[in-house]
């Protein structure tokens, strides 16, 4: 099975070519694939399938010719990636799949438009955060009011107004599961200074990362919230570098870097 390693802002992820939809990816592979010790290691696996011969999207062949069929590190299935759209549109361009400048991938959450270089950063148009209310998290014994963000897949966004650096997120923070049926993906964020934010992220299925680009979005919007604001450039610092989410009225977009670091022949099979 070939394989290829890319990250966004260090958020890293296994991407499978597969135009044909032939791969037949269990969660267990998929959490082999991403273990970090036995496996290539990742926070998730980016299978780039053809839209059209996934009965989960085929629906949206028209309008995309790739589909992000995206999966955690334990195997499990999310409706979006906002780095995971970054690094594999840079797959597709690299490959010669896509032409640079706009497209539109499928995602489980819906369409996703692109819009891309020969070669530097990435954006992606994500939409149209859904504010759906308030909840609460809590970490290592402390609780945190955050703010419950749609991105496609779901987000609690806790203001925390101190340093997030001294924070423990080696174990998953604590949520309100009537709130989060799912599960959910928990960003803590300190704002330092005017549209300025520095975010960890505990993420659903794979634990803390060092970014998540929905979560980015999720913190901007939460930060903006705190700040009166509803639209502006925001600057999101996470573990592996720095985002920049862009709020309008409309949608919103995530701007940063995507890279493809390595490829070769997966031994791994089931
Ligand atoms: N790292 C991603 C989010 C990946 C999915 C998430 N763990 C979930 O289960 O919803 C991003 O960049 O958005």
């Amino acid at each position: 099975m070939r394989f290829l390693k890319g990250h966004g802002t260090e958020n890293d992820f296994v991407i499978l070519p597969d135009p044909d939809g032939e791969l037949d990816l269990s969660a267990a592979l998929i959490a082999r694939v991403c273990d970090r010790r036995a496996g290539i290691g990742a926070d998730g696996v980016l299978h780039v399938v053809r839209t059209k011969t996934s009965d989960e999207v085929a629906h949206l062949a028209d309008e995309a010719e790739w589909f992000m069929d995206y999966r955690n590190a334990d195997g499990s299935m999310a409706e979006m990636c906002g780095n995971g759209t970054r690094v594999f549109a840079r797959y597709l361009v690299d490959a010669g799949l896509a032409e640079p400048g706009s497209f539109a991938i499928a995602t489980r959450g819906g369409l996703r438009g692109i819009r891309i270089g020969e070669s530097g950063d990435v954006a992606t148009d994500m939409g149209r955060p859904r504010v759906l209310g308030e909840s609460v998290a809590s970490v290592a014994g402390h609780e945190y009011p955050g703010l419950h963000v749609d991105m496609g897949n779901p987000h609690l966004a806790c203001v925390i107004g101190d340093p997030v650096a001294q924070l423990d997120l080696g174990h998953q923070p604590g949520f309100d599961p009537a709130v989060f049926p799912q599960g959910v993906n928990v960003e803590l964020l300190n704002a330092v200074g005017p549209r300025r934010a520095v975010m960890r992220v505990y993420e659903r299925g794979s634990g803390e990362t060092r970014s998540c680009g929905t979560g980015a979005v999720a913190t901007a919007v939460a930060a903006a919230h705190l700040a009166g604001e509803s639209t502006g450039e925001w600057t999101v610092e996470v573990l592996g570098g720095t985002l920049t989410v862009t709020l309008t009225e409309e949608t919103s977009f995530l701007a940063g870097p995507a890279v493809i670091v390595a490829s070769g022949e997966l031994a791994i099979a089931e």
